[in-house]
């Protein structure tokens, strides 16, 4: 490598990234071996993700999202929350934003280590035996079960991430349980080809498949607790056309150095 990259990581309910301020275009964004190397918890600083913020003429800045793996592709809802806390801890926005992203054009709020960040509208869906499979940026697969806290979600994530339906583009696997006033989900991510702590893009779908297998309709709110926090999905539902998509949860810097 020839220069040090300067960087800054955040966690946005457990799910954890790097971030790089690429303004000057200095990392190579086609080096995925780089990208792999520096999210590699044993031999580099450690993450689910990496994120390059970069200048994009009519918006406030563009997010380009890698996996763990170094692959570029689709979007990360709990990544956009922190790419949205980032861009104000540098000075580009303050409490409010317009961004591009893989999926399109994001509009975001924050306030404290809270960050609103609207989603792509989703307007349909499909089935694979009971699962909801739902593309909220990325794909998803949402299933209901019961004793989830016992689940092992690596196991049974990893069995059907990797089945002959999906095998080759992969999917995102949900495992989704009420609990109390709300949810409880936890989610194995392709790319990172593990469990994670949240999953922003998963939580948006399991809210949608909850809202489907109980037949709501109109402006819904629905709680997502998660491992490393907690998630608030909003949207408005006719059908199965949601609009006005929100994931809300928290955004926060955790350490920055060079690498
Ligand atoms: N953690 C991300 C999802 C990343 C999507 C990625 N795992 C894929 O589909 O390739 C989120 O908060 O939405």
């Amino acid at each position: 490598m020839a220069s040090k990259v300067r960087f800054s990581k955040y966690q946005g309910a457990g799910n954890d990234f790097i971030l790089v301020d690429n303004r000057n275009k200095a990392f190579d964004r086609a080096d995925e071996a780089l990208v792999e190397k520096l999210c590699n918890r044993r031999f580099g600083i450690g993450a689910d993700g990496l994120m390059l913020l970069q200048t994009r003429e009519n918006y406030d800045f563009e997010m380009i999202y890698y996996n763990a793996d170094g692959r570029e592709g689709s979007m990360c809802g709990n990544g956009g929350r922190c790419i949205v806390a980032f861009a104000r801890d540098l000075g580009i926005i303050t409490d409010k934003t317009v961004f591009l992203a893989v999926d399109g054009i994001h509009h975001a709020s924050l306030s404290a280590d809270l960050v609103n960040l609207q989603m792509i509208d989703v307007t349909d869906f499909t089935r694979d035996g009971e699962a909801y499979l739902l593309q909220t940026g990325s794909p998803h697969y949402v299933e209901f079960v019961k004793n989830l806290q016992d689940k092992n979600v690596f196991q049974d994530g990893y069995a059907i991430r990797n089945n002959a339906t999906y095998g080759k583009e992969g999917i995102n696997v949900n495992f989704i349980e009420a609990e109390g006033d709300g949810y409880f989900l936890r989610t194995f991510e392709r790319g990172v080809e593990d469990e994670t702590y949240a999953c922003g893009t998963g939580a948006t779908a399991a809210a949608m498949a909850v809202a489907l297998q109980q037949n709501l309709e109109g402006d819904i709110n629905i709680p997502i607790r998660v491992l490393g926090g907690q998630l608030y999905i909003s949207f408005h539902k006719k059908g199965s056309h949601f609009s006005e998509v929100f994931l809300k949860g928290p955004a926060q810097f955790v350490f920055e150095g060079n690498y």
